[in-house]
């Protein structure tokens, strides 16, 4: 490539205690380029991202950024690189300006007036979060969703020679999606660095230029453009010695007859105001739920489980001794008939960050294996600690280290490995595979399919279209509080799906399908 090299990480290493997270990582990134970092769960992208931003330091190796050596924070910054790293970090009582500006004290910055800062800052977060934002009133009163662009138009606002996004587009439905990446492409026009951080396969094939591969500390090698594609990334990411799953998502999985529903919902409300709709699953499916960020699906599946209580409706479980559905009040109720939940969003109602690897994913079968004195039978728990981390091949160092010592992803697979251990009748997921690495998340495909196969039933929920083609057998699609469509069969493609998203019917396209298509 014949642009400014200006990021230039060679020869680092990095181990924290026994675990080397970085072996042997060289990597260069160009002036107008995207490059994409990508690996497995655990591979050492995060401890690359913050090696480049000085937030640590390399045990051997050298990172320069345009030219300078970092090796503190304030090196990376003052060479003109911003971090938005996977946290959402933002002081809920101070205003939204004061949140973009925070510690923004140098003399330079102030040379700006006060009227032009707000202007700028008011005309990027519009554009960012698709509508007006008052920048006066506290971070505090906005949803989660604005909090997180506001933590991307900070670093945005100091116009980043490099930028770096580790894993930020994770929780961003399509829309914003689309939005984030109209951003990364004028900040590439303007000759900017911009390195993503991604497990999402689409959003490297549409605007990735280049990627570099790691595989368990080593850089693998790196792909352009015209190279970038799932099976690729797959071949470099994944080691020689080990088997992925064989062709997963291929449609063609055989459900029995007289198949019995397991779980329904009848005059269901998901949202406040909104229209009351049924809902039933039968064993042996795969259904799953879609629709734009808000439209009342992230609810409803939180009420199906019982993780939250509905605003209305009944819902009823197959209780398989009675041969019959039961009334499923609460989470006890839920628990004992056998439906289970893994949510996304690990660190609000999945992970106990305080606990080990073990009991994390132990947790909820403690009571199943009570001996005769109340004697957990430990053996018992180890097997199946050893048979979940084996099969969602979680990259641990010991079990009784805290959960929180693992790669983000890693930490999902614990959650995941908890649902199956729990011998589920039904599994309610919220878009499990965020921050999942692709050959895990074709295993877990893989999974829930032998799953629905024995007669399981999965509910699952994704931001991510292409999650549901070729897994599901139908798709409710959400819009305005209720299921607007369920596609089955050959309706479940990407435009019909997104046509729903946006509340349209079949024959509408959407103007940016065509553009969003993988290559
Ligand atoms: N502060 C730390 N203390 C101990 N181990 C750590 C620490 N930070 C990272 N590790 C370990 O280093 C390895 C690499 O972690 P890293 O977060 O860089 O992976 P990653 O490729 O970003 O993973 P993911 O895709 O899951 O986010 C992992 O085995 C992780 O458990």
């Amino acid at each position: 490539m014949a642009s400014e090299v200006t990021v230039r990480l060679v020869g680092i290493a990095k181990a924290f205690g026994e675990t080397k997270a970085l072996k042997k990582c060289d990597f260069e990134a160009c002036a107008g380029e995207v490059h994409a970092i990508v690996g497995e769960n655990g591979s050492g992208k995060s401890t690359m991202a913050k090696i480049m931003s000085g937030v640590l330091r390399p045990d051997t190796g050298e990172a320069t950024i345009l030219g300078t050596t970092i090796k503190t924070p304030i090196d990376a910054k003052t060479v003109g690189l911003a971090t938005i790293f996977q946290e959402v970090l933002v002081a809920e009582e101070a205003s939204v300006l004061d949140n973009l500006y925070v510690g923004r004290d140098g003399f330079f910055e102030w040379r700006k007036s006060s009227g032009k800062r707000r202007a700028e800052a008011q005309a990027l977060l519009d554009r960012l979060v698709g509508q007006h934002v008052d920048l006066s009133r506290n971070v505090g009163d906005f949803p989660l969703s604005v909090k997180q662009w506001v933590v991307i138009a900070r670093a945005i606002l100091k116009s980043p020679k490099v930028l770096i996004l580790d894993e930020s587009s994770a929780a961003l439905d399509l829309d914003a999606t689309v939005r984030l990446h109209d951003e990364i492409d004028r900040l590439r026009k303007a000759g900017a660095t911009v390195i993503i951080v991604t497990h999402r396969i689409a959003e490297l094939v549409r605007i990735a230029d280049r990627a570099t591969i790691l595989r368990d500390g080593v850089t693998v090698g790196v792909l352009e453009k015209a190279d970038i594609n799932e099976n690729n990334l797959l071949a470099m990411m994944t080691p020689a010695d080990r088997k992925l799953s064989g062709a997963a998502k291929d449609g063609k999985r055989k459900t029995a007859e007289n198949r019995r529903v397991v779980l329904e919902v009848t005059k269901t409300i998901a949202q406040r105001g909104s229209a009351p709709f049924d809902f039933a699953i039968k064993e042996g499916s795969i259904v799953g739920v879609a629709g734009l960020d808000g439209q009342g699906q992230d609810a409803f599946v939180r009420a199906l489980a019982r993780i939250v209580a509905p605003f209305g409706g009944d819902a009823k479980a197959l209780d398989s001794g009675r041969n019959e559905l039961v009334l499923m009040g609460g989470l006890e109720d839920a628990a004992r008939l056998g439906v289970v939940y893994v949510s996304g969003d690990r660190k609000r109602e999945g992970i106990f960050p305080q606990q080990s690897i073990f009991e994390n994913l132990a947790i909820g079968i403690y009571k199943k294996n009570l001996g005769s004195l109340g004697i957990i039978r430990r053996g018992k728990l180890k097997q199946m600690f050893s048979r979940e981390v084996d099969r969602l091949r979680v990259k641990i160092g010991r079990p009784d280290n805290r959960i929180t010592s693992l790669s983000g992803g890693n930490q999902q697979k614990i959650l995941i490995g908890r649902a199956f251990a729990n011998n589920p009748k039904v599994i309610i997921l919220n878009d499990p595979a965020r921050g999942v690495d692709l050959g895990t998340k074709r295993d877990l495909y893989r999974e829930l399919e032998i799953f629905a196969e024995q007669g399981g039933a999965v509910i699952y929920l994704s931001s991510e279209i292409e999650e549901f083609l070729g897994f599901a057998d139908r798709v409710d699609v959400f819009h305005h509080g209720r299921i607007y469509r369920s596609l089955e069969g050959d309706q479940i493609n990407e435009e019909t799906i997104l046509a729903a998203m946006f509340g349209r019917s079949e024959a509408d396209v959407v103007e940016f399908t065509s553009e969003r298509k993988v290559h």
